[in-house]
C-alpha cells in the first residue's frame, strides 16, 4: 500500500497536487494510437470528484453516452484509495449507509481503482486518481488528466456524432486565448484553491490559499455581471471547469475546507445565478451532480480534517431554485 494515501499536505503544510501520469489522447484518425471508436473506451469516475465530473458533463454535452460507458466508485475513499464499495465507512453520518448510483467496475469487476493503474503499469507509484479514461482494447489507461480528457472529447468523435453535438465546440479557436487566460487562475486559485485551503496544516498555508481563492471569486463575480457564461457569451470548457467547484462550494468547501469568507448564495449574486442556470437549465450539469456522493465523500474520507466523520445536513437546499 502506498504510505499515507490520506495525507495530502507536504512538510511545510501546503497541499501540492501531483501531475497526472497518463497523458495520451483519443484522436479522430483510424491509425492513431487511441483512435475514436464506438464502444472501445470506458470512463471511471467518482460523482464526488470535481475533476471527474468535468468529464461526465462533457460526455453528456457532446452526446457521447453511447460511445463509452461509465463506472462509478463508492464515495468513501479509504486507505487503499477509491473502491467500488469494498471499503465502506461504517460510522456516524451517512457514510455507512447504502449509497445509490455506485455501479461497480463494469469492465473487470475490480474492487479498487488502483487495480486499473497496476494493470496499465505494474510499476505505477503515484496516486490512484479519477477520472480514468480506459482503453478496453489495449487494456491500458489513456489519460487520467481531466483537462485533457475534456479536450479530446470535444473533438475526437465529431465525425461520428451529429447535429448540435458535433457542432458544440467547447474550445473554439477564436476564444482559446481568453479561455486559457481564465483557466490558469481558476485552476490555481479556485479548483485547486479549495483543496489548498482545506488540506493546509498551518495557518500560513491556509491564509495563503483562502484569500487568493476569494479574490479570484470576486473577479469572476465581475466577469459574470450581465453574462451567463465566462467567455464569449457561449458555453465553453472554462464554464465546465469552474462550475464543478462552484456546485460543491456551499455544501462542502465552506464548512469542510474552511472556505468561509463568503458563501456563493449569500455573497456572490452573479456567480449564484450563473451556477443555478447551468444546474437547472442544462441536464448535462444537473445529471452529473449527486449531492450525497459529494457530501459523503468529503466529510467521511478526510479524517484529519473531519475526525468525527459526521456529514452535515445543510445547506438546505443544496442549490437554490432559479
Ligand atoms: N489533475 C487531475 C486530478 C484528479 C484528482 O486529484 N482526483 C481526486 C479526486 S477529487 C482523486 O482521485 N484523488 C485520489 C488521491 O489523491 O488519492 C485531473 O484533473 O484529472
Amino acid at each position: 500500500m502506498a504510505p499515507g494515501i490520506t495525507s495530502w499536505a507536504s512538510k511545510d503544510g501546503d497541499f501540492k497536487r501531483q501531475e497526472s501520469q497518463f497523458r495520451d489522447a483519443v484522436e479522430p484518425n483510424a491509425d492513431a494510437k487511441f483512435p475514436a471508436e464506438k464502444g472501445r473506451y470506458h470512463l471511471y469516475v467518482s460523482l464526488a470528484c470535481p475533476w471527474a465530473t468535468r468529464a461526465l458533463i462533457v460526455r453528456k454535452l457532446k452526446g457521447l453516452e453511447d460511445f463509452f460507458d461509465v463506472s462509478v466508485v463508492h464515495p468513501f475513499m479509504g486507505e487503499k484509495g477509491w473502491s467500488f464499495g469494498a471499503d465502506k465507512y461504517e460510522g456516524q453520518g451517512s457514510g455507512g449507509e447504502e449509497i445509490a448510483n455506485v455501479t461497480g467496475d463494469k469492465v473487470y469487476g475490480f474492487e479498487y481503482i488502483r487495480e486499473l493503474y497496476f494493470k496499465a503499469d505494474p510499476k505505477y507509484s503515484a496516486r490512484f486518481t479519477v477520472p480514468v479514461f480506459w482503453d478496453k482494447k489495449q487494456e491500458t489507461l489513456v489519460s487520467n488528466e481531466s483537462s485533457e480528457i475534456i479536450r479530446f472529447m470535444n473533438t475526437a468523435f465529431n465525425d461520428k456524432i451529429e447535429g448540435k453535438h458535433a457542432k458544440l465546440d467547447l474550445y473554439p479557436q477564436a476564444l482559446r486565448k481568453e479561455i486559457d487566460e481564465l483557466n490558469d487562475p481558476i485552476y490555481n486559485k479556485v479548483n485547486n484553491g479549495v483543496y489548498k485551503s482545506g488540506f493546509a496544516t498551518t495557518q500560513k498555508a491556509y491564509s495563503e490559499a483562502v484569500h487568493p481563492l476569494f479574490e479570484q471569486l470576486d473577479k469572476i463575480e465581475k466577469i459574470l455581471d450581465g453574462h451567463d457564461f465566462l467567455v464569449g457569451d457561449q458555453l465553453t470548457e472554462a464554464d465546465v471547469r469552474l462550475w464543478v467547484t462552484l456546485i460543491r462550494f456551499d455544501p462542502v468547501y465552506v464548512g469542510h475546507f474552511k472556505c468561509n469568507i463568503r458563501t456563493i448564495r449569500a455573497g456572490y449574486p452573479n456567480i449564484n445565478r450563473y451556477m443555478k442556470n447551468l444546474y437547472h437549465n442544462y441536464p448535462a450539469f444537473r445529471d452529473s451532480t449527486d449531492f450525497t456522493h459529494i457530501k459523503v465523500h468529503y466529510y467521511t474520507s478526510h479524517p484529519q480534517v473531519n475526525p468525527t466523520r459526521i456529514v452535515p445536513e445543510g445547506p438546505i437546499p443544496h442549490i437554490e431554485p432559479m
